[in-house]
């Protein structure tokens, strides 16, 4: 099966349209705040239209997420709901009961941790109904997860993210198997600035 991808933190109409034309499965909006990646609900809903467009013409359907770190489920699902996406990615301490009412509101939801949250949720029995997409301890800030850190990956479909790059995420995917990949700042020429040949190169190493 294609390796899934979805490019992070996109701000333009160039570069979603560049995201769907390259291939990308998902689209990432930032809607928490204080990241150089920051848009608001209503630009995320033109970026999106962008998307759903796009995707019209690809002939295939494209995933649209809102990143969001700390907010409440009622916040989330109003600034979702705004904003027209299909799925949240929760990237913050967000209890399992919101990721719940998310997911009965109609989205999917895709659960954000840094590896070593992972891995004491794990040794604590924890499970979900949620894809799980393993981070780095600071999101977006393109720090890998090493392999040190990721002592078991998990079982089933999950999605890597955290400093892949053009040059790397082929062998970040050979080393730890997930079955998606997830880049932001790996894909820029300057941080919130995505680099539309970078976004290209990303996806076709990936998939390559
Ligand atoms: O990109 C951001 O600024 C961001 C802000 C808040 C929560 C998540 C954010 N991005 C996510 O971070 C990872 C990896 O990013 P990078 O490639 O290391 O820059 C990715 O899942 C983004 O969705």
């Amino acid at each position: 099966m294609s390796l899934w991808v979805k490019i992070c933190g996109l701000s333009t109409p160039e570069s979603v349209e560049t995201a769907v034309a390259a291939g990308a499965d998902a689209l990432g909006f930032v809607l928490a705040a204080g990241s150089p990646r920051t848009v608001d609900a209503a630009r995320a809903a033109s970026l999106v239209a962008v998307a759903r467009e796009a995707g019209r013409r690809a002939g295939r359907e494209v995933e649209t997420v809102a990143v969001v770190r700390h907010q409440g489920a009622e916040e989330v699902e109003r600034i979702a709901r705004e904003a027209g996406v299909d799925a949240v990615q929760l990237h913050g301490d967000e209890p399992d009961a919101d990721a719940d009412s998310l997911r009965a509101a109609g989205f999917r939801v895709i659960r954000a941790l840094s590896a070593g949250e992972y891995a004491a949720r794990r040794a604590a029995g924890w499970t979900s109904a949620d894809r799980l997409l393993l981070d780095a301890a600071v999101p977006g800030s393109g720090t890998r997860i090493g392999a040190e850190e990721l002592a078991e990956a998990p079982a089933g479909f999950w999605i890597l993210a955290g400093g892949l790059s053009p040059a790397n995420v082929a062998e970040a995917v050979a080393a730890l198997g997930p079955g998606g990949v997830d880049v932001s700042s790996g894909v820029e020429s300057m941080r919130g600035v995505k680099d539309l040949a970078l976004i290209r190169a990303f996806i076709e190493a990936a998939r390559g």
